[in-house]
């Protein structure tokens, strides 16, 4: 008699259909590593406007990642599914930053901050059928060393265009760590999708089992 196998239960509810609204690489990769089935539907939102308004009605970084991670959800029409929309802003002594448009603009941002501590606010909002069913910003602080100058020209030659994919001009999973003296908070949170929370999240939901 051979034994029988049992499948091992799930741990997503097949049921529920879960969508990625973002073109992130790293964001997928999260997902995919966490073992979760879902589909990615990149959203066509103009980050810009909504952070100009943001920066002139003097809301806060956070605030303002949040209204771009629930523009990104809601852009995203699939009937009943549960769209997960993300954002991260940098913010560093009351300014703000963006993805680098070149490695120039990337030598700028890194050289203004060399040496001093950023933060990354990083939200995450689930959305389903038009309404938000629960959101979350985790807000990583990282120090940056105070590095050579041939340090940086270094970074920027082995790093190249990658680091312009990032907020940070960094990648933290590869030569960007070097740019760091200290990180404080969820290693997920500063790669740009605070998982913890969100996987918990999931299960309040009913996507994944407790
Ligand atoms: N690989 C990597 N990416 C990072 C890191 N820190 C921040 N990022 C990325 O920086 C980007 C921040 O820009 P966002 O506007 O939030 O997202 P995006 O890349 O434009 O993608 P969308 O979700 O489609 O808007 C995200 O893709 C983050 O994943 C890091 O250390 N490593």
């Amino acid at each position: 008699m051979s034994d029988l196998v049992l499948k091992p239960p799930p741990i997503q509810d097949s049921r529920h259909k879960l969508v990625l609204a973002s073109g992130s690489a790293i964001r997928r990769t999260l997902l995919e590593n966490a073992g979760l089935t879902f589909s990615v539907l990149s959203s066509s939102v103009d980050e810009e406007p909504l952070k100009r308004a943001g920066r002139a009605e003097g809301a806060a970084p956070q605030t303002v990642a949040l209204r771009l991670a629930e523009a990104k959800a809601l852009s995203v029409s699939c009937a009943d599914a549960f769209v997960i929309g993300a954002d991260q802003m940098l913010s560093c002594k009351g300014d703000w930053y963006d993805k680098p448009a070149d490695l120039n603009a990337a030598r700028k941002q890194l050289l203004s901050l060399r040496g001093q501590t950023h933060t990354l606010h990083t939200a995450v909002v689930v959305c389903r059928n038009g309404q938000v069913l629960w959101q979350h910003v985790s807000e990583p602080n990282l120090t940056m060393r105070t590095f050579s100058d041939a340090f940086l020209e270094a970074y920027l030659a082995e790093e190249g265009e990658e680091c312009l994919y990032s907020v940070g001009a960094y990648r933290i999973e590869g030569p960007g760590l070097h740019l760091f003296a200290r990180m404080e908070g969820d290693q997920t949170a500063i790669l740009g999708l605070p998982l913890l929370p969100l996987l918990e999240g999931l299960r309040e939901m009913g996507v994944l089992f407790s």
